[in-house]
């Protein structure tokens, strides 16, 4: 038996702004931080220790796993990183704010771009500020593999490597393996791992911050589907604040702002 730790990153600055961030680089807000440090203490409380973490290649994931460790004083375990468990690339949407898009495009439209399973938004153009094709740290990648855009399929077919190949494994050596990253890669684990099928996961949200904890059995599959949030109440209300984004605030913000 094994225990994965799933963690969404604290709020960013852009979650704050409610603008769509996909794989642009926003860093933590003061409130992210204060919610990494809580789901520090709420693995503290619960007595988990985790043996190794993985994070994305982006900072708010990398300082969430951080703000969180130290608190439990586990700064030193091993880390990996990869692209592979980085937020959903949001296309052409990346920088625009949320409520403006669903303004002017329409509640649909919105929703089939935001959480449709296999409808990407637009591409974003290589040449675009916010594109990532020339960014340092994907450098070792084929172009082809840096996404211009992705679905949440997309997110499926990318990330399952790393988690037959990087995950899987630790897993099997007996230990805790915590995983932080986004609202979108860990959709597409928590699918992947409770078999929640293509029309369902549409309505599956992942609040920032809460750890939610997979008891897993020889195989990997979980022994309780859906796991646990250790802070149960709190996440129910998060979940619904995520779900509800762009429906409310800073309608009058401009479009495609940039970083
Ligand atoms: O903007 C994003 O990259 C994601 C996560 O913050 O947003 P959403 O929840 O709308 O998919």
């Amino acid at each position: 038996m094994a225990t994965l730790v799933l963690l969404r990153h604290g709020e960013s600055v852009w979650n704050a702004e409610n603008l769509f961030t996909g794989w642009v680089d926003v860093d933590l807000s003061a409130k992210g931080e204060s919610e990494a440090t809580r789901g520090g203490d709420l693995l503290l409380d619960a007595d988990i220790t985790p043996d190794v973490v993985h994070t994305s290649l982006l900072k708010r994931a990398i300082r969430t796993a951080n703000i969180a460790l130290d608190v439990a004083d586990l700064l030193w375990i091993p880390v990996r990183r990869s692209w592979r468990l980085n937020e959903r690339h949001y296309g052409a949407l990346q920088g625009k704010n949320k409520a403006q898009t669903r303004d002017e495009y329409g509640e649909d439209q919105f929703m089939v771009w935001r959480r449709s399973y296999d409808t990407p938004p637009p591409p974003i153009k290589d040449d675009d500020p916010l594109s990532q094709v020339n960014d340092l740290r994907y450098a070792s990648l084929p172009s082809e593999l840096i996404p211009r855009t992705e679905c949440l399929a997309d997110v499926v077919d990318r990330l399952l490597p790393y988690w037959y190949d990087a995950i899987v494994p630790d897993l099997a050596n007996g230990g805790t393996v915590m995983v932080t990253a986004h609202g979108n890669s860990l959709r597409a684990l928590v699918k992947h791992l409770d078999g929640v099928s293509d029309e369902d996961i549409v309505g599956l949200n992942i609040p920032t911050g809460i750890p939610l904890v997979y008891e897993l059995d020889d195989d990997f599959a979980p022994l309780k589907r859906g796991g646990e949030y250790l802070d149960p109440a709190a996440a129910k209300a998060a979940i619904e604040a995520v779900k509800n984004q762009g429906a409310n605030k800073n309608k009058n913000q401009g479009a495609n702002k940039k970083k």
